[in-house]
């Protein structure tokens, strides 16, 4: 890597299974391939906070993908806490809107001894496409490119790490934003696999070309035949 090359793309695998002994299944089948795990609202409903204590005395990074959406000062006591817990990044929905952005931030930093966490503001769901944005839940978006792009800028307002969005608009977030805004990107799907719920879907390749920061490796990974081979196949696009 020359001084001008940018961070190379982080896989992160989503450990969207029902609980700890599937986690511990995967993790172990994983091994060495993934450093860094995404726990959803699946697997920490079932299991809480002891998972990511699990997680991190493995020595892995852990994102905590809650997603969350309430008043500001339940966000920043929330984000507060995930930062104690010793996560890497932490998920807050961009619609909670300025006051909340500033105080999941404000909270994340707030940590006393633990790691750094960063706070991703999650930007329209990659199962989304406008059409559907528009009938089904009633918030008619035209272009979502602009839409996402909106949202950035309250994020980068805030003061947020990164901004969650589809490897469709990471390019136009990193032209606009740069290395202030880094973009994560799920809905990504080695080629040939199945988009299964996702609107806007981009291979490994894809997302990295776009200029994304960490990609999320989820069911094309943990439901491959061989997760192991998959991952690998994931890891060298990344590269
Ligand atoms: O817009 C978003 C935000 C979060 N996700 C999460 O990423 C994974 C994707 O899983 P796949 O199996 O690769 O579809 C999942 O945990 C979501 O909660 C997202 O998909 N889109």
């Amino acid at each position: 890597m020359t001084p001008t090359d940018p961070a190379p793309a982080r896989g992160i695998v989503a450990l969207d299974v029902p609980d700890r002994a599937a986690a511990v299944a995967l993790v172990d089948r994983l091994g060495d391939a993934c450093d860094f795990y995404k726990v959803g609202l699946e697997l920490f409903t079932a299991e809480g906070p002891d998972v990511v204590r699990w997680l991190r005395g493995l020595g892995k990074d852990v994102f905590l993908d809650l997603k969350f959406h309430d008043i500001p000062n339940t966000v920043r006591g929330a984000c507060r806490s995930a930062a104690r817990l010793g996560v890497r990044l932490a998920t807050v929905h961009a619609y909670g809107g300025p006051a909340m952005l500033a105080a999941a931030v404000e909270g994340a930093g707030d940590q006393g001894d633990a790691h750094g966490c960063g706070i991703l503001a999650v930007s329209v769901l990659t199962s989304h496409s406008a059409a559907d944005l528009g009938a089904a839940v009633g918030r008619p978006v035209s272009d979502v490119r602009e839409e996402v792009l909106r949202l950035a800028g309250l994020a980068r307002t805030a003061g947020t790490h990164g901004l969650v969005c589809s490897g469709h608009e990471a390019a136009a977030v990193r032209a606009a934003h740069g290395d202030a805004l880094a973009p994560l990107v799920p809905g990504v799907r080695l080629a040939g696999d199945a988009a299964h719920d996702q609107a806007r879907v981009v291979t490994p390749e894809g997302a990295v070309a776009a200029g994304a920061r960490y990609v999320v490796l989820g069911r094309t990974v943990t439901a491959a035949p061989d997760p192991v081979a998959a991952m690998h196949a994931a890891r060298a696009a990344l590269r």
